[in-house]
């Protein structure tokens, strides 16, 4: 009996130092007087509805964002660390741009050693490497170089003309459709051919073509997966202990083996192509050394630069499209709208060019307010690396210290009514010259601001206008009674992805 009560007086005192140890930070804010989410949990803090699973991201954030209408900075604890929310654009500004030096890092810890592919992608990697290899992905997207990429989309962009063309002649009349997956196709295909060099495959048949597969085992979400981005991207503490990989094996051997095998190829036959290898295979054959690696352009540095395009740019591009074209799909008048100006546009172009999709101005209001309501990502988060005093227009003073993630809730931001009438509301009108004229760039971030901007957006933009004008030149879209509206997020996506899907039907015009 003794020996009972020695064990159960020890899983006590075990069970209260785990509770305070898991608790002992909880009134961080509090002694602060920075006003704290409520919801804390202890062990999980307030990241539980992310590890029970019962919240997208970018709906838990904007929850605890909302709590604080009036506030400008609100404090929450990942886990038991405490992070700060900033809910005034000046303070958004502060941290992306003004003081920039003082909040450099993106706050995710990736092991390189499990995740060699990611030591050149610059949004995993911080200091000199980032600077670098910034760099160089950007100089792949000056304009001239973009016009040369752009040869790529346009090849995606007939491949795609022709499998709807096909499946409409199969089903009779109209098809029926699932815009994220039409999309994840179109932007597979994309990367597969501007930075890869092959032809991605994905519009021949029903079958996947390789990046869409691949696509399909990083992106689509599942419960383990779920659980695996959950904690690399959100508790990388958690990820880190449990050796996680952002990109899985199978990915990793891919992308390896495809570029062994197009340079060899090239090399054999003397290839030349339009995309992203090319350029890389003309700096190898100009004998330059890779800034980053300090080494030559050999195969695993081409493989590194070449899988940024698909980790950074698949998924997201494919979020943004496909969400746009059920917008369109729900708002017949916009649709008609915009297809007058795709034809305008190419009348006057003469096809669908690089310089016709620079002139389609209610194409960009479209896409911006879908990415208003559905950007892919919910947050940005920074961390802290020198002592800072943020004060926001409220008056509320915070002297932040170096480890401390600070995060922008972009989904918060974007539909905050102080700064969007019925922000719920469709209205590509918000994106008007006049409209805009005036507003704080920092209240809408779908590409992030200041010196980690994306340096794929114009890329991206550039085949989403391309894609979707060539499915509203030939066909009207109207939403599919299988799709569940409102929308609901899937709690098991470190993104954001419309549970059951968004579905569409296409009927040639
Ligand atoms: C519609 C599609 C896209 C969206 C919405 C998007 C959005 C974003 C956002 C929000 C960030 C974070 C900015 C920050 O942390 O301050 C980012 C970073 C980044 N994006 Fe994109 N992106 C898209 C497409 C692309 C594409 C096509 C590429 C390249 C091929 C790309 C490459 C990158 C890179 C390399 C970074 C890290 C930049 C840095 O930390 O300096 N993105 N993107």
């Amino acid at each position: 009996m003794e020996q009972f009560y020695c064990v159960f007086a020890l899983v006590i005192a075990v069970c209260y130092l785990l509770y305070y140890y898991s608790t002992s930070t909880f009134n961080y804010w509090k002694n602060k007087s920075i006003p704290c989410a409520s919801g804390a949990v202890p062990g999980l803090g307030h990241m539980w509805p992310l590890a029970f699973m019962t919240k997208n991201s970018a709906d838990m954030y904007r929850d605890y964002y909302n709590q604080f209408p009036e506030s400008s900075m609100v404090g929450f604890y990942n886990l038991r660390t405490p992070a700060l929310i900033l809910r005034d654009p000046e303070l958004v500004k502060n941290v992306l741009t003004k003081n920039f030096q003082n909040f450099a890092e993106n706050a995710f810890d990736i092991d390189k050693n499990l995740d060699p592919l990611l030591g050149v992608n610059p949004f995993f990697v911080n200091e000199e490497r980032w600077k670098t290899s910034r760099q160089q992905l950007s100089s792949a997207f000056t304009s001239g170089k973009l016009k040369y990429l752009y040869a790529s989309v346009q090849e995606v962009c007939d491949s795609m003309s022709s499998y709807l063309k096909r499946s409409c002649s199969k089903s009779g009349e109209k098809v029926q459709l699932e815009l994220k997956d039409l999309c994840s196709k179109f932007t597979a295909d994309v990367v597969s051919t501007a930075a890869f060099g092959v032809e991605g495959g994905s519009f021949i048949s029903e079958k996947d073509g390789p990046f869409r597969e691949i696509g399909r085992i990083m992106f689509e979400p599942s419960f383990w997966k779920g659980m695996k981005q959950i904690f690399v991207f959100f508790i990388p503490i958690a990820a880190q202990i449990f050796r996680m990989r952002v990109i899985p094996t199978k990915a990793d051997k891919f992308f390896r083996g495809i570029v062994k095998d197009v340079l060899r190829q090239r090399e054999a036959h003397g290839i030349e192509r339009p995309d992203f290898l090319q350029l890389m295979i003309q700096a190898r054959t100009l004998g330059k050394v890779d800034p980053i690696f300090n080494e030559e352009y050999n195969d695993d540095v081409i493989t590194s630069h070449a899988s940024s395009f698909f980790v950074d740019g698949y998924e997201t591009s494919s979020i943004v499209m496909s969400f746009a074209l059920y917008q369109v799909a729900a708002h017949p008048e916009v649709q008609q709208r915009l297809r007058e100006e795709v034809n305008a546009v190419i009348e006057k172009h003469g096809s669908l060019t690089y310089e016709a999709l620079q002139d389609m101005s209610y194409m960009d209001m479209v896409l911006n307010e879908s990415a208003r309501l559905f950007p892919p990502f919910a947050t940005m988060m920074k961390r802290c690396t020198k002592e800072i005093e943020l004060t926001g227009s409220d008056g509320i003073t915070c002297q932040v210290t170096p480890g401390t993630n600070v995060v922008i809730i972009t989904t918060g931001l974007h539909r905050d009514p102080r700064f969007w009438p019925n922000p719920d509301v469709f209205d590509p009108e918000r994106f008007s010259e006049e409209n805009k004229e005036g507003r704080n760039k920092y209240i809408f971030l779908p590409f992030g601001e200041g010196y980690r901007i994306c340096p794929g957006q114009r890329l991206a933009t550039l085949q989403i206008k391309a894609g979707i004008s060539t499915i509203i030149r030939k066909y009207t879209l109207d939403v599919s009674p299988r799709t569940k509206e409102p929308i609901q997020l899937d709690p098991r996506y470190f993104m954001i992805s419309p549970l059951g899907g968004l579905w569409a039907n296409l009927k040639p015009i």
